[in-house]
């Protein structure tokens, strides 16, 4: 594509040099990846300043850059006031408008974004539709899986999968959202027909400067729904009645707005809900119609979830009957509520919840079933929100009878830092510091009797532990396993 018609599409820009009719192969923005003819993006980075690797992108080949200052050099220079959201603009026109090509649905909030993507592709499947998904676990085209970097990831890499997704007749892209994209633009220029609010609790602070912040991060994604009708297509904002942050997202946006919840004043309604140990019951209403689900997730967290899927669905048109079919046939999501099975008198538990909310769903729901003593395993991660420490701490507490503090993901903080930010000031003392974190899960494997439960929480599907720059093969259900073979049962 030519360099003027791609930066035609740029509100505004200033070149260094009066710009031929340059042909431009590909859009990069690591100099590291920069070939032949390349357009050069740079970057202001959280490590490092991609303004500062122009020159190893030009002796790579690159014959524009675009860059947030002037710069000396031979080829064409486009100064933008911010090369990010110029980025996320560029690549958009570069892909040919990918998500024109297909509804879009993006699902944000603190918890339970990966689990409701997973419940739409199974909707979306069941369906018939070809479904494309990218999120925490993975990026996913039909049945076919690639690793991603990011749960969102930044918005070159988003608008290739997406182009990528429109070639290979992808029917409806679902993503996950993150504050973090939201906020650094990286999906910017995306074209959402849905936008999904899951709920709002306390987490990356360590980003954002309070929860107001937090919030206005995530309400971009319902002000980006936009306002135009021309075409016909009907854009929602899928909202949940009972978290009260959703009312400021009703004013992010100008259109149709979905809710749902256990309150009355919900449209998409969960009643006679019955929880158990093993499924969860209750009866869901609608604005067009009601049906009777019986699932085998577990906890009032689960049913939250699957309210915002049917609701997505819903509004997508998709039969009740479809919706009804997709939800009863999950079985679970990868890495959450994950039960570890090896023969063992007790239950073991592998969770993701990283957060305050999320640990506190999660032990409130097996202290329902807890018929003796509840053993919890977790642990902060390094270079996050450190005023989440205490509160997990605190909470694993007061659900637990013995909490075992360790390790998950240190990265490049000292393990025992974290610790003692989780510890200090704690009031309860039923609790024992193992910094490892196969010794901690083993320690729980070799007190727990018959009918205890033990929750690993924190890493679900993760298959690494991080520490320092270095991931290290590491699997809670795999560590957990051998945990119990080696105590012979
Ligand atoms: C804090 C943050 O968001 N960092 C993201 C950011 O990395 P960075 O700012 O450190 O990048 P950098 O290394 O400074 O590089 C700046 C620029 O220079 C370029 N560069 C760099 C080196 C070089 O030799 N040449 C060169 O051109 C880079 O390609 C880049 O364009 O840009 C990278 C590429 O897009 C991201 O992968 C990376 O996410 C890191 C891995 C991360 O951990 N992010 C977390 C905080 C995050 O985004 N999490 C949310 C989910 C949170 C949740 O809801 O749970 C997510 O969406 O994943
Ligand atoms: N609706 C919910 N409300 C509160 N907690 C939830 C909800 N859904 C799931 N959880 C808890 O949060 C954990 C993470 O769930 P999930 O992976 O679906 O969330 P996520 O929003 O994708 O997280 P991340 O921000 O890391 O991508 C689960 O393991 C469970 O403990
Ligand atoms: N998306 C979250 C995942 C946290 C998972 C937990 N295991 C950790 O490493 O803190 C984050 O990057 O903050
Ligand atoms: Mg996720």
């Amino acid at each position: 594509m030519k360099l003027t018609e791609i930066i035609s599409i740029l509100p505004f820009y200033q070149s260094t040099k009066k710009l031929e009719e340059i042909d431009i192969n590909s859009i990069e923005m690591d100099s590291r990846r920069v070939k032949a003819s390349d357009l050069f993006i740079c970057i202001k980075g959280f490590t490092v300043d991609g303004h500062d690797f122009v020159n190893q992108a030009i002796e790579r080949g690159a014959s524009a850059i675009i860059a947030e200052k002037e710069i000396q050099t031979n080829v064409p220079t486009i100064v933008v006031p911010d090369t990010s959201r110029a980025l996320a603009l560029i690549a958009t026109k570069f892909f040919a408008y990918p998500t024109n090509q297909f509804p879009l649905i993006g699902v944000t909030g603190t918890n339970g974004k990966t689990t409701v993507t997973y419940l739409l592709e199974a909707i979306f499947s069941k369906y018939k539709k070809k479904t494309g998904v990218i999120g925490t676990i993975h990026m996913k085209i039909g049945d076919e899986s690639f690793p991603v970097n990011n749960t969102t990831p930044d918005a070159l890499f988003l608008q290739r999968t997406f182009r990528q997704m429109a070639d290979e007749q992808v029917e409806t892209g679902i993503m996950e959202v993150s504050s973090h994209a939201l906020d650094l633009g990286r999906v910017y220029g995306c074209d959402f027909d849905i936008a999904i609010f899951t709920n709002l609790s306390q987490d990356h602070l360590d980003y954002h400067k309070d929860m107001n912040d937090y919030l206005r991060a995530k309400s971009l994604l319902f002000a980006q729904l936009g306002s135009a009708y021309a075409d016909g297509r009907k854009k929602f904002a899928i909202l949940n009645e009972d978290d009260p942050h959703s009312s400021l997202l009703k004013q992010s946006t100008a259109q149709h707005i979905l809710t749902y919840g256990l309150s009355d004043k919900a449209q998409v309604k969960a009643t006679n809900i019955q929880l158990d140990v093993t499924h969860t019951n209750f009866t869901l209403s609608s604005p067009v119609g009601i049906i009777e689900i019986h699932s085998k997730l577990i906890g009032m967290f689960n049913v939250y979830n699957m309210l915002a899927a049917s609701s997505a669905a819903i509004a997508s048109n998709v039969p009740l009957n479809v919706i009804k079919k997709a939800l009863e046939s999950i079985t679970g999501v990868n890495g959450r509520f994950q039960q570890v099975i090896a023969g063992q008198p007790f239950a073991t538990i592998v969770d993701y919840a990283h957060t305050p909310d999320s640990l506190e769903n999660v032990l409130q729901t097996i202290q329902e079933f807890a018929k003796r003593k509840v053993y919890v395993v977790v642990g902060c991660g390094g270079d996050r929100d450190r005023t989440k420490r205490p509160l997990m701490a605190d909470i694993a507490l007061k659900y637990a009878d013995l909490a075992i503090f360790t390790s998950d993901n240190p990265r490049t903080e000292e393990p025992h830092r974290i610790l003692d930010d989780m510890t200090n000031g704690l009031s309860k003392t039923h609790f024992e510091v193992i910094e490892n974190r196969k010794e901690a899960i083993c320690h729980a494997v070799q007190l727990a009797k018959k009918d205890d439960i033990i929750l690993i929480a924190g890493k679900g599907h993760e298959t690494y532990q991080q520490i320092g720059q270095t991931k290290y093969d590491f699997d809670d259900r795999e560590v957990a396993k051998e945990a119990i073979n080696n105590k012979g049962i």
